[in-house]
Parts: C-alpha cells; structure tokens; sequence
C-alpha cells in the first residue's frame, strides 16, 4: 500500500465546505421551482379555471417518469456506471429544460386547442414540463448525496447532509414566501384598485435561477476531477465499477426496505401537504390569500436550522433509529390536530407548522446519514435512486389522491374559482401516513438492534 503523502482535497475544511456550498447551490434552485406553484393554486383556479384536480394531476406529474419510465432506477444506474459530473450535469439541463416547458406552458407560449386525454391541454403541457423537471431534480438530488458522501465519508456526514437539506428547504421557503409577493410586482391593476399576479412571472424567475444552478455544478465538475486524480495519484481505495447484480444485492437487504418504506410514508405526509398546505390556511384558518404562504414558509425556515442540528448531533451522539422515530410521533400529531376542528386560528396554525418543521428536520438528517450505514459505497448511487423511486410513488400518489378527495368529497360550495374546502378528511389521510410511518421506524430500531447497521452509534469516527 503506497503511503498516503499528500493531504487530501477532502481534508481540507474550506474545500469540502466549499463544495457543499455550490452543489446545495444547485438544490436550492431545483426545491424553489418544485414548490413555486403551491402558493399560486387559490390563482390558478380564479385566473387559469383550474379545480383542485388539475392542481392535483399536474403535482403529481412530478413523479410520473421517475415512476413509471423507472427514469431514477435508471439514473442511479448511470450515477454508479457513469459518476457524479456526467450524471450532475445532465439531471441540470433536464430541470432547466422542465422548468421551460411549464414556463411557456402557463404563460401561453405554447398552447394547444382544448383537451388532451380529456385534461385541460395546458395543465397537460405544463404537467409533462414538471416531469421532465421532476426527473431532472430527482437525479439530481441522488448525485448530490453521492458527492456528500465522496468528500464527507468519516467526516460530518451527517452535518454536511442537513446542510445541504438546509439549503435547498432555503429554496421551498422562497417558494412559499417570495411567490405570490414577485407575481403580484409584475401584476396588473385591475379597475377597482386590486392588483392581478403575474402567474408566469416566478417562473421564469426559477428558469433563471436553474441556470445559475447549473453553472454552479459546471464549476464543480472541474473540482471533481481534480479530486478524482488526486485520488488515483494517491492511489487511494478506488470505486469498484457496478455491476447489475447490486441492485439485487440492494434489494435483498431488509434495512433499505424499511428505509424505503419510512422514506416514502414520511415524506408522503409533508411535501404532498405541502403543496396543499396554502390553501390550507386560506380555507381553514381564513387567512388572507396573500399572505397563506408566509404560514406554510415557517416549516423550511425551521429545518434550515434544525436538520444540521440534528444532524450534528447524530454525527456526535448517534440514536439515528431513535431520532427518527420521535419525528414520526412528532408528525402524527401536527396533522392530527390540522384535522380536528378546534383553534381555528392562524397563531395555532404557526405553532403546528413549527412543530411539523422539528419533526421535518428529525427524520431526514437521521435517516439520509444512515443509508450508507446499511448499503455498500459502491451500491449508494442505485440505492439512494431505489429510495427515491419509492418514495416518488407517494410524491406522486398523495398529491392526486388529495386533489380528487377535495374535489369529490370537500367542496364546500360547488363553484369552481372560488376555492372554498373542508380539509378535514386530507388532513386524516396524512395522520395515517405519519402512523404508518411510526410503525416502519419502530421496526428499524429493531432491526437495527439484530443486525447491528450501527444507526445508534455516532458517524464521526474517532
Ligand atoms: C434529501 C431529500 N430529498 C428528497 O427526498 C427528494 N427525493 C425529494 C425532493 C422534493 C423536493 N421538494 C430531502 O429533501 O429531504
């Protein structure tokens, strides 16, 4: 073994902090353009006409091709095969390409006569730009991981990733609370004085943003292969090239099941409810159209500095299992008492989007640091893509199921425009993914406890 005589790029702190720094860059633009319709929906359906199960259909769009084009499983495969600069670059390109389309979309730049598999053909259009989008952000998001891991390994892993998770929440809070504010800058004067929001306008704001994103990565591609190099001159322990067989070996293991499950339960229960959760406000706690979304931005204002708090503390003290576990408890009980119909009053509302916020930042930074816990370096690329796939049936999934249950089963008074629901119902169905979200942490423990992954133990080695 040739002794190791150079310092590593990764043991310097600047440059591993640095990196972080530009690819969080590159999340924080892919998150704000995720969420950048949900405080527009009450606009959507006075504006556009849409009803709630347009804005269902199109959110769910998200996932479409990740789920059913297995367009993750198939990125994670070219993640391991092809590495993090080619697979970065590409999911980039895929986000600004999908950000575009629904941009010109929702703008009219592009429009097609009537309907399309009888959906209105805009919230078609604008849906199938979301999904290429989805695609893109998605892969993102697992290249990402991968690179947190390279530089962070026996270092604050766990830290790094609630950074990094920090960051691009940055992005879903500007969604939430810089939307409607931009739309309406860029607004018209309507003759009674009120002003129109420019629907399209924080579009086109995220469309810049991607491509800023995109340079970001660029950037870091040079740095990476310099890291890369270094590592070969080093002679350091190189990456073993994937083989089919480990997706088998992923599969076969019972930890990253449960991982998935919890993954896909938990999220299901937060940012599908995200995107309803304006309307939420509007229609429950009353508050002003204009300023709902100011509610729903406090849940990534408090993950930004709770989930590298958590993760921190993971990386010191361990009790990952545990963590998550009071997460879940912690998510049953907001969206229960979203459900009950007391305290309808926007100051109670604040105090549970605070509370789903720590239960926000519990889960993630203990569960994404305890991937590489229970699945090989090697296999991370195919198994962080396998999680996100699952999960991306809930992301999906639960954003169409709520609109059809508004639409079907909530409608207070019939008229489409006018958004008026009782979110009583929406709001059992996510308890219930937060209680099946419990039992799978529950199990976790367990196994955890039989196979000894480690997920109590701290990551930072001594
Ligand atoms: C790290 C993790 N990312 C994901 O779960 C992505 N699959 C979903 C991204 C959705 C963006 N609103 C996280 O953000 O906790």
């Amino acid at each position: 073994m040739t002794e190791k005589l150079e310092k590593m790029m990764n043991d310097s702190k600047a440059m591993r902090w640095g990196v972080l720094t530009l690819v969080a860059f590159t999340m924080l633009c892919g998150y704000f353009l995720t969420d950048v319709m949900a405080p527009l929906k009450p606009m959507l359906e006075a504006q556009l006409l849409w009803d709630s199960m347009d804005y269902g259909i199109f959110t769910s769009a998200y996932g479409w091709f990740n789920v059913f084009l297995l367009m993750l499983i198939f990125g994670g495969i070219i993640l391991d095969k092809m590495g993090v600069r080619f697979t970065g670059m590409s999911a980039c390109i895929l986000m600004v390409i999908g950000c575009a389309l629904k941009y010109c979309a929702i703008a009219g730049h592009i429009t097609i006569d009537g309907t399309i598999l009888g959906m209105k053909s805009q919230v078609v259009l604008a849906a199938v730009g979301y999904a290429i989008f989805g695609v893109g952000v998605e892969i993102a998001g697992i290249t990402v991981s991968k690179i947190i891991v390279k530089w962070f390994k026996g270092k604050e892993l766990a830290l790094a990733m609630g950074l990094e998770m920090a960051t691009a929440r940055l992005g879903t809070m500007l969604a939430m609370s810089v939307t409607i504010p931009f739309a309406k800058l860029f607004g018209t004067t309507m003759p009674d004085g009120s002003i129109q929001p420019d629907i399209p306008a924080p579009l086109l704001l995220c469309l810049v943003m991607l491509c800023i994103g995109a340079v970001g990565f660029f950037i870091y591609t040079f740095i990476d292969r310099k890291f890369d190099e270094q590592q070969n001159e080093e002679n350091m322990e190189q990456e073993e090239p994937f083989r089919a067989k480990d997706i088998f070996l992923v599969i076969a293991n019972k930890g990253f099941w449960l991982i998935a499950l919890l993954c896909v339960l938990f999220y299901s229960a937060v940012f599908p409810f995200l995107k309803y959760a304006t309307d939420l406000m509007v229609n429950k706690y009353e508050v002003d159209a204009s300023l709902a979304g100011m509610i729903p931005a406090l849940l990534p204002l408090g993950t930004l500095f709770l989930t590298p708090f958590f993760g921190n503390l993971y990386d010191r003290k361990g009790k990952g299992a545990t963590i998550m576990i009071i997460g879940a408890m912690m998510l049953i009980a907001v969206h229960f008492l979203f459900a009950l119909p007391l305290l309808n009053e926007w100051w109670f509302a604040t105090f549970l989007m605070i509370v789903l916020g720590v239960a926000f930042s519990l889960v993630p930074s203990a569960m994404w640091p305890s991937v590489p816990k229970v699945i090989p370096e090697k296999q991370l690329g195919t198994a962080y893509a396998l999680i996100f796939w699952v999960q991306n049936w809930g992301l999906m999934g639960v954003p169409a199921l709520i609109g059809w249950v508004l639409n079907t089963y909530c409608r207070l008074d019939g008229e489409v425009g006018t958004s008026a629901y009782d979110y009583t119902l929406p709001m059992y169905i996510f308890t219930g993914f937060g209680v099946a979200a419990l039992f799978v942490a529950l199990l976790l423990k367990r196994e955890d406890k039989k196979c000894g992954y480690g997920l109590e133990e701290p990551n930072i080695q001594k």
